[in-house]
């Protein structure tokens, strides 16, 4: 890539996006953040941080933010971070331009399942695109610390530009070729976190979630492989490894919603309440939806989905899945 004022623009103001924003900044002189709030606009711009979305993060002064998409018509690469369900609106308003879109947000559209790939090439048939997926709680990212993350793409020459574009000393990007394995796992991973925090909430004890994590790990390996992704590639950072991280720590904003489900508060209350994205509340119908047409078996994405539609209580549905017929365990 030929230097440019802004060699990678971020389109999205959250957590996600202004922690990317922090990685840029330690590598790139000029740093372009668009923000949909003009109070995160004049947060970052004015006070260097952003007090709605990633607060008690100081950011580089090399992070401007600005509200105005035609503004990030120069940049040269994007990563996108809007949560899943607005990726086809914002890339349907981004100003004409050929660059390689990096996609971050982990879910799969609502209504038509599509992955946010599959949603950029329909909208945006002329860009290269590629998927960066791990395990990447934000405010970590944002203060520096050691993270690893798939960057996929199936053009190698993409990939090794993009990476050279967006490594710094502690983000370490490892190429792959299996976009949709990429997908799969960051999108599937979320609704088992949901599963894991009502475990959790609900006291039902170490073993429990241990059990979750390795039999959700089925499901997401039997809804990949449904769709074409790469065993390797679920079992690896952008699966396994955010699997992990997001089923033990309430750090996760979808661990914590289930956690709150688990101590017995209202499914409707908790997502009303919501200031931040838990994609996995979106993922989950439209994942069972897909799960179902495919059929791939997916009995705790059915019991998250039922838990957060209200029509099941957390001591039905753990009496449910552990009364399932006896099977093998491989699959
Ligand atoms: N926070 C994290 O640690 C990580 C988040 N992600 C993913 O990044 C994506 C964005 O998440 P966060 O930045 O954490 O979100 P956030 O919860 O921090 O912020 C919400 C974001 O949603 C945007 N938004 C709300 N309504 C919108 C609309 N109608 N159109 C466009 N944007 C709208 C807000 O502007 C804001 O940028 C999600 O898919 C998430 O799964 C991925 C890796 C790490
Ligand atoms: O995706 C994430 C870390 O990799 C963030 O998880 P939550 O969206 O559950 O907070």
């Amino acid at each position: 890539m030929s230097a440019g004022r802004y060699p990678v623009g971020i389109i999205g103001g959250g957590a996600w996006g202004t922690a990317l924003a922090a990685v840029m900044a330690q590598i790139h002189d000029d740093v372009l953040l668009w923000a949909r709030e003009e109070d995160v606009v004049r947060s970052i711009n004015a006070s260097h941080e952003n007090a709605l979305f990633l607060p008690g993060t100081v950011l580089s002064r090399k992070i401007e933010a600005t509200a105005d998409l035609a503004r990030m018509a120069g940049c040269e690469a994007f990563m996108i971070v809007t949560p899943a369900q607005h990726v086809r609106a914002i890339l349907s308003a981004l100003p004409d331009t050929q660059a390689p879109l990096i996609l971050c947000a982990k879910g799969i559209e609502a209504n038509t399942q599509m992955l946010v790939s599959d949603v950029a090439a329909q909208v945006r048939p002329d860009n290269p695109l590629a998927v960066l997926s791990g395990p990447t709680f934000a405010h970590e990212v944002a203060a520096g610390k050691p993270t690893a993350i798939t960057l996929a793409t199936a053009n190698p020459t993409l990939g090794a530009a993009l990476m050279r574009s967006i490594a710094t000393p502690s983000f370490r990007p490892y190429w792959s070729d299996d976009v949709v394995g990429a997908e799969i796992g960051g999108a599937v991973k979320n609704v088992l976190a949901i599963a894991c925090g009502v475990v959790d909430g609900a006291g039902l004890g170490l073993n429990a979630r241990a059990a979750l994590i390795a039999r959700g790990f089925a499901e997401m390996q039997r809804y990949g492989l449904a769709r074409g992704a790469k065993a390797e590639t679920l079992a690896g950072l952008s699966g396994l490894g955010d699997l992990v991280l997001t089923c033990s720590s309430e750090n996760s904003r979808n661990f914590s919603l289930g956690r709150s489900l688990g101590q017995g508060h209202a499914a409707e209350n908790l997502l009303a309440d919501r200031k931040t994205i838990a994609e996995g509340a979106f993922t989950a119908p439209v994942l069972l939806q897909s799960a179902t047409d495919l059929y791939v078996e997916m009995p705790i994405v059915s019991a998250v989905c039922a838990l957060l539609a209200g029509t099941i209580t957390v001591d039905a549905v753990v009496t449910e899945l552990l009364a399932r017929p006896l099977k093998s365990e491989s699959w």
